[in-house]
């Protein structure tokens, strides 16, 4: 078994991650770390998430300086599910043993660390860290997922995003004139667990926000290699996020070729799945599924594509746990289909 810890248990995408690891055949789940002076430190996990009651028996720990500079010997595997700027200053820590590090936080999405300070609003420090990082979207770079130490998890946007238009971009088929135009909505909990005015129930109302600014967007246009317009928006609803993106094909594309491109990428891939109808957010809650549909204006060379996922799954854990079966050589979805508790 593969020794594996969970670093931001307490929050939404660490408790998956805990649900998933703790039922994974080749992880052994031990140890559970909030941040040092977390309020949560030392109460049991299942009493902030009840349902995970009779699968996981694991407490909250304090991770301290002391501890945090074990974890690179203590473990083969260390998921982070904690805040960019928590990810960033341990780094360099985490990696120094021959832990793999699968990181959720976008710390070490963005290779172009101008473009990083203007999004996240803090210098890079650790250049050398960056550029080892290797980004897991794991249907599309598995060769190098499965070789690196650091693995920077997807944010839960771009996830949606490029699974939908990557095939078209690789095949050739977008047109280079006008950029692609992604509208997305997702639940609240992208936000995460603490909780702010913002995402208040009854402050919630669908609604545009990061327009023009979102930090997504330069994390989509740099694993597409192209620019696009993205716009995400704010839903009164748990989890899940619906992208609906409008693209203008090269000259002279069919229906045929598009709907062959995402077939070819897709064949061998279980987790993403090609419906014959645009996507609901139903049927990929709670799944770490990814559900693409698209149609086709051969007329006038337009195509709309859908794409659907949990933001908490393959936006985030599942996917996660993707890129360390790749990076350890398991089955491609070990962990992963199976019924959840
Ligand atoms: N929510 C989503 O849909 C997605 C989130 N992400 C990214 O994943 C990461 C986690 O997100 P999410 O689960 O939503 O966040 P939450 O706010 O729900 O959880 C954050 C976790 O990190 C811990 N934490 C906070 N500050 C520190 C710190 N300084 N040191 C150590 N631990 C800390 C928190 O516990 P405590 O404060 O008690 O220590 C908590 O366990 C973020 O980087 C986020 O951007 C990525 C994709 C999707
Ligand atoms: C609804 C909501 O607030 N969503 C988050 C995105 C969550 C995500 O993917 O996180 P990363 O920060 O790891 O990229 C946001 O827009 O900031």
């Amino acid at each position: 078994m593969l020794r594996c810890c969970v670093v931001g248990a307490s929050g939404y995408t660490g408790s998956e991650l805990v649900r998933l690891l703790a039922k994974h055949p080749n992880f052994d789940l031990s140890d559970c770390f909030v941040s040092a002076g977390s309020q949560d430190a030392h109460r049991p996990i299942t009493a902030l998430y009840p349902g995970l009651q009779g699968h996981v028996d694991l407490t909250l720990q304090p991770l301290d300086d002391q501890r945090l500079a074990l974890l690179a010997q203590q473990f083969d595997a260390i998921f982070l599910a904690t805040p960019h700027e928590a990810s960033h200053d341990w780094m360099p820590a985490l990696t120094a043993g021959n832990a793999r590090v699968f990181d959720l936080s976008g710390a070490f999405r963005l290779p172009d660390t101008d473009v990083f300070a203007q999004h996240y609003g803090f210098a890079h420090q650790h250049r050398a860290l960056l550029d080892t990082a290797v980004y897991g979207l794991a249907e599309w770079h598995a060769p190098r997922i499965a070789d690196s130490q650091l693995i920077a998890v997807p944010g839960c946007y771009p996830t949606a995003s490029l699974l939908a238009l990557k095939p078209l971009a690789e095949a050739n088929l977008l047109s280079a004139e006008q950029w692609p135009v992604i509208n997305a909505v997702s639940g609240v909990s992208g936000a995460g667990r603490k909780a702010s005015l913002n995402t208040s129930v009854c402050e919630v109302s669908l609604q545009a926000y990061g327009v023009l600014g979102h930090r997504h967007q330069p994390e989509i246009a740099q694993y597409l290699g192209q620019p696009v317009l993205f716009t995400p928006h704010l839903g009164n609803f748990k989890r899940g996020i619906l992208a609906t993106i409008a693209v203008k094909l090269a000259s002279g594309v069919t229906a045929q070729q598009v709907s062959d491109a995402y077939q070819q990428r897709y064949a061998d891939s279980p987790v993403v799945r090609l419906l014959d109808h645009f996507p609901r957010l139903d049927d990929v809650v709670n799944t770490p599924h990814c559900d693409l549909h698209w149609k086709v204006d051969e007329a006038s060379g337009h195509a709309v594509l859908g794409s659907a996922i949990d933001n908490l799954l393959k936006g985030a854990a599942s996917q996660a746990v993707q890129c360390a079966n790749l990076a350890f050589q398991l089955a491609p979805t070990a962990g992963l289909l199976e019924v959840r508790p």
